[in-house]
């Protein structure tokens, strides 16, 4: 399909107050690790953000990774599990969490990322403190009470040190985030992914939080894939959380939203990481894709 200049020019011109709009801009991109499986989306997801950047943006990216986590386990004969979406976590899952998500795809996205023209520098939770973690206890309910279960070295983000972050984007460079966490005495910590980039999004203060997935957005019926939720308030992403009307990989997700809304972000976003170029599609077109969260004018936070 080949289209016509008048048509090339109408896409330019519908990108052009979105450029005007996000010039200078923190927007955080997590991309998670369902949706980096292929190689050939991978290298559409380093173009667009390639490209948010040479519009005047300043992408900041916080990677997943947990399906290469689960294949790094199984071939050494462990098995995954998986408490309210959380990777319970011995010492020796998380010392191969970390050599997954910090020694291999950190760098490996860093790479995509400087042989295509931008200068990335890959992050982990320890470098500069930039990510002090306390132990996540997680909540799950038994005889319809609910308890609190020790899930190992999962962490929640105590406190986000943003200021190598900060001394990156004024230099030009473009972060690379792991999610790992570290705490006051050393012990490091598998954190998801989601809540990293939720937490990253409100200590910068980013104008936008882009989740990249392996789904359309949030379904009300996700198992009959009914009821898809295009827009989202920071009132109904809270009741949902509070009324546990969520599940699996989606508690983090929304969680997360309302984490970076809160921190003051202007919009947050879900969207389909397996279609080409969903970044491209969500920042510089009118119509955006996936859900979206937001602040309504009244809503106070
Ligand atoms: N209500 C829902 N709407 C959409 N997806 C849902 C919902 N509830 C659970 N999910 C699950 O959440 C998954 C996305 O989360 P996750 O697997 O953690 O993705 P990622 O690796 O991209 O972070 C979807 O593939 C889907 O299976
Ligand atoms: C505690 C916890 O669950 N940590 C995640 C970290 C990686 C992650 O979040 O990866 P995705 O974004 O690809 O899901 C894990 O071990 O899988």
């Amino acid at each position: 399909m080949s289209i016509s200049n008048m048509e090339k020019v109408a896409v330019l011109t519908e990108a052009l107050p979105y450029m005007q709009e996000f010039f200078g801009k923190t927007i955080v991109i997590k991309y998670g690790g369902n949706a980096m499986i292929n190689a050939e989306l991978k290298q559409k997801v380093v173009q667009d953000i390639i490209f948010m950047k040479y519009a005047g943006m300043k992408p900041v990216v916080v990677h997943g990774g947990g399906p290469e986590i689960t294949a790094a386990l199984k071939q050494m004969g462990k098995q995954s599990s998986f408490v309210g979406g959380l990777r319970v976590t011995d010492a020796e899952t998380m010392e191969v969490a970390e050599m997954v998500l910090a020694g291999k795809i950190n760098t490996e996205i860093v790479n995509l990322l400087n042989r295509s023209g931008v200068k990335a520098v890959g992050l982990n939770g320890k470098d500069a403190n930039l990510t002090l973690a306390k132990k996540h206890l997680a909540q799950v309910v038994e005889n319809s009470q609910l308890k609190e279960v020790d899930i190992g070295f999962v962490g929640d983000v105590e406190r986000i040190n943003p200021e190598i972050i900060n001394m990156l984007l004024d230099n030009d460079y473009i972060p690379v985030i792991a999610p790992t966490g570290v705490d006051a005495v050393g012990n490091s910590y598998n954190i998801n992914a989601d809540y990293v980039a939720g937490e990253i999004a409100a200590a910068l203060g980013a104008e936008k939080l882009l989740l990249l997935t392996d789904v359309e957005g949030l379904y009300r019926d996700f198992k009959n894939r009914a009821g898809f939720v295009s827009t989202l308030t920071f009132a109904e992403a809270t009741t949902m959380i509070a009324k546990g009307l969520l599940d699996g990989g989606m508690i983090p997700k929304i969680e997360s939203c309302v984490r970076a809304l809160a921190g003051g972000a202007a919009k947050a976003h879900i969207i389909d990481g397996r279609l080409p170029h969903s970044l491209l599609l969500e920042v510089f077109t009118t119509e955006g894709i996936g859900t979206e969260v937001v602040k309504k004018g009244s809503e106070t936070l």
